[in-house]
């Protein structure tokens, strides 16, 4: 159990900004942009920069414009890295999502050093509970530090989303979408395989500086347009409401963006 109380947000959320791009080329080098936006700001803040990633297609788009950069504009060295999900699996194992962000993207970058990035205790995998307890625990040692948190507030959330709106291993109807209290939950009946995983919950993921969900492709578009045009059916990905100042952003391709009706924002200038 994380130690301290989660604050219940007090703002109202600003409502979520959508790009749409050309392609997954377009959209993976705006994405890159932002990231690295982000990661100046938090670096700014805190000095060092505070990042959660999904599996999914998400570690391919993200890598592709931000690794080999010459330009320096990566400050690998503040980097520290979490998984919004984790699936229970060895982490040499095809299924984990460390397996598969360590093959798309912390392989290709040589700077990023292995204790930069917070991978699941292995020894407990027989034993869920502790596994997401131990993992609750890195974080709050990432994020109790000077000032007192009563939450962890990442700089940066990066989420993938599936064909029924989940997002991280938060499913539709499934009991840990109330979960007011852990950071970080087991989930041992995920509806997607494998079964057993742990997930982070809405009081670390509406407590973020910034969330962007990152997704192409026209088997996207239903599941974009309804997260989007239809929060009445409080999809999982459409509860993800940081609090302000905390704010959450939709990068998809025109493929997945054709059926939605939300209005599209232009990416700025960065
Ligand atoms: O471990 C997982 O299963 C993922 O983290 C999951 O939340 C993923 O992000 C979505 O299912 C979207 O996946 P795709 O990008 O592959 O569609």
């Amino acid at each position: 159990m994380a130690p301290f109380a989660p604050d219940a947000p007090t703002k109202t959320p600003s409502p979520p900004t959508l790009y749409s791009f050309p392609d997954a080329d377009d959209l993976s080098k705006s994405l890159a942009a932002f990231v690295i936006k982000a990661q100046n700001e938090a670096i700014e803040r805190r000095n060092k920069f505070t990042l959660a990633t999904s599996g999914g297609s998400l570690p391919k788009m993200l890598a592709k414009d931000l690794i080999n950069r010459t330009d320096g504009a990566v400050r690998w060295d503040k980097w520290e890295i979490f998984f919004a999900d984790e699936r229970l699996v060895p982490l040499d194992h095809e299924d984990s999502n460390y397996y598969l962000c360590d093959k798309e993207f912390f392989s290709k970058v040589p700077e990023l050093k292995r204790e930069q990035i917070h991978t699941i205790d292995t020894s407990l995998l027989d034993d869920p509970e502790e596994l997401s307890d131990a993992y609750e625990k890195e974080l709050v040692g990432a994020f109790a530090g000077k000032e007192s948190v009563r939450n962890p507030v990442f700089d940066l959330i990066l989420l993938g989303m599936g064909p029924d709106g989940h997002c991280c291993s938060l499913f539709p109807s499934h009991p840990l979408l109330e979960e007011k209290d852990r950071w970080v939950a087991p989930i041992e009946d995920s509806p997607k395989p494998p079964s057993k995983r742990i997930t982070i919950t809405y009081p670390v993921l509406n407590h973020a500086h910034r969330i962007a969900f990152v997704m192409a492709g026209e088997g996207k578009q239903e599941s974009l347009a309804k997260a989007l045009d239809q929060p009445e059916l409080k999809l999982p990905a459409s509860r993800v409401k940081p609090a302000p100042p905390g704010d959450v952003y939709w990068f998809a391709d025109d493929a997945a963006t054709k059926q939605t009706k939300y209005p599209r924002a232009e990416f700025p200038k960065l």
